[in-house]
């Protein structure tokens, strides 16, 4: 065993957060809680810091300094807030591994800080590969920075390829559970409610990725993760849903072989692989029995009713700032959707919409990602 890695969460209060913290917990050996960070959840943010004494902690609404501040009086953690404070803590010396487990558009320019300051990535934040695929790859490749994807269908394909870097990719296999809505018709899914949005039939994860599940524009934000981690053409990627997500996912080889990766769902496995790469650390999680599981079944995707996944392999196709367009569309949308302000099916129409009408670029520069999120999410707050 080597030195004690000193990890970085970005967002150590969310359903990824929480996890990656038992899971350190759990092998202290191994890893030590460098900087810990929140965007509204102070008490929480107050209890994580008390427990792992981090060097610093973070809270991105700065209303919350002051609470936090006389909290931590009298330790030794540093206590800063506002957004270009996350975009500090993760360059110091003593982080080695920045886990990005905050959510949506917001990883962005901390990951970006990260890499640049040499920082393994172990990357659950899917939107800023979805916003910056090109820019944040190319820059891992110069600052020589290890991405480890931590999204459970990544981490099963990173985890089928290992061993197999001389051997080309023919596809990969994306599994989707199909969410709580997987068979309806668009007559039902037009009066479906939140609280029916927000019951994954098996995960428990925060309400945005949830609702992204339930709409199939999770898998459709895999997707261009996917051809970003593994620098695939849209023609290698293929979804299925397997409504058990038992089969993380699979690899094709051009020899016909299909490797998959399996296990019940529990992300402290994937978060464990990518903060442990290349060891496999032994856990004491719950063991996968066939017998529990006499059917695992797969079907195609409905893309015309679940009509994200289809404009997520549009957005794919066209390039440039539509997958920014897509993504920043869909946080409004979502928010939206989650204040009861549109329905299900406006989630969609709404991504459509601002994907046809906010303007084309087709190499963006980061100024260009900035200036695209900005002016999608106006639209998209006007729109309906
Ligand atoms: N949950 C899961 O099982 C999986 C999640 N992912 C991905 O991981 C990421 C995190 O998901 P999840 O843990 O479910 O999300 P949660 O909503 O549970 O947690 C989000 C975290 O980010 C913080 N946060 C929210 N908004 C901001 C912001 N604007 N700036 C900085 N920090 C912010 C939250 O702070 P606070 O609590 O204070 O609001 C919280 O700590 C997402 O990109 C998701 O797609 C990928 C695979 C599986
Ligand atoms: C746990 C995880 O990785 C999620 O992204 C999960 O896959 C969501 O389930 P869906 O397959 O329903 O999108
Ligand atoms: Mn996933």
């Amino acid at each position: 065993m080597g030195k004690k890695k000193g990890i970085a969460i970005l967002g150590s209060t969310g359903s990824i957060g929480t996890q990656a913290l038992e899971v350190i917990e759990s092998k202290p050996e191994h890893f030590g809680v460098e900087v810990l960070t929140a965007q509204n959840n102070v008490a929480l943010l107050i209890e994580q810091c008390r427990k792992f004494q981090p060097k610093a902690a973070v809270i991105g609404n700065e209303a919350h300094y002051p609470v936090l501040k006389e909290a931590l009086a009298g330790t030794a953690i540093e206590v800063m807030a506002g957004s270009h404070a996350l975009c500090e803590v993760v360059q110091r010396d003593s982080v080695d591994m920045v886990l990005t487990a905050l959510v949506g558009y917001s990883g962005l320019k901390p990951t970006i800080s990260a890499i640049e300051s040499q920082k393994d990535i172990a990357l659950a934040n899917k939107e800023t590969l979805v916003v910056a695929g090109q820019l944040i790859t190319s820059l891992a490749v110069q600052h020589k920075v290890n991405i480890l994807p931590v999204d459970s269908e990544h981490s099963a394909i990173f985890q089928c390829l290992v061993g197999e870097e001389q051997n080309p990719i023919e596809k990969i296999i994306l599994t989707a559970s199909g969410g709580p809505f997987r068979g309806k018709s668009r007559e039902e899914l037009a009066v479906v409610t939140r609280k029916q949005a927000l019951k994954h039939p098996n995960w428990e994860m925060g309400a945005k990725i949830t609702i992204d599940s339930a709409s199939l524009m999770n898998k459709g934000l895999e997707v261009i993760e996917a051809k970003w981690l593994f620098d695939l053409e849209l023609s290698q990627i293929e979804v299925i849903i397997h409504p058990q997500s038992i089969v993380h996912s699979l690899v094709q080889f051009e020899d016909g072989s299909i490797k998959a990766q399996l296990g019940l769902p529990d992300m402290k496995l994937p978060i464990q692989y990518a903060m442990a790469y290349p060891e496999r650390l032994p856990t004491t999680f719950e063991r996968f029995n066939f017998v529990n599981y006499p059917s695992l079944t797969f079907e195609q995707p409905d893309r015309e009713t679940f009509r994200n996944l289809q404009l997520a392999f549009d957005a794919l196709e066209a390039g440039g700032n539509i997958p920014c367009i897509l993504n920043a569309a869909n946080e409004i949308a979502v928010a939206r959707f989650l204040k009861e302000e549109v329905g299900f099916l406006q989630i969609a129409e709404l991504n459509e919409a601002c994907m046809q009408q906010i303007q084309y670029i087709g190499a963006p520069s980061y100024q260009d990602f900035v200036e695209t999120d900005k002016l999608t999410r106006q639209l998209a707050r006007d729109l309906f």
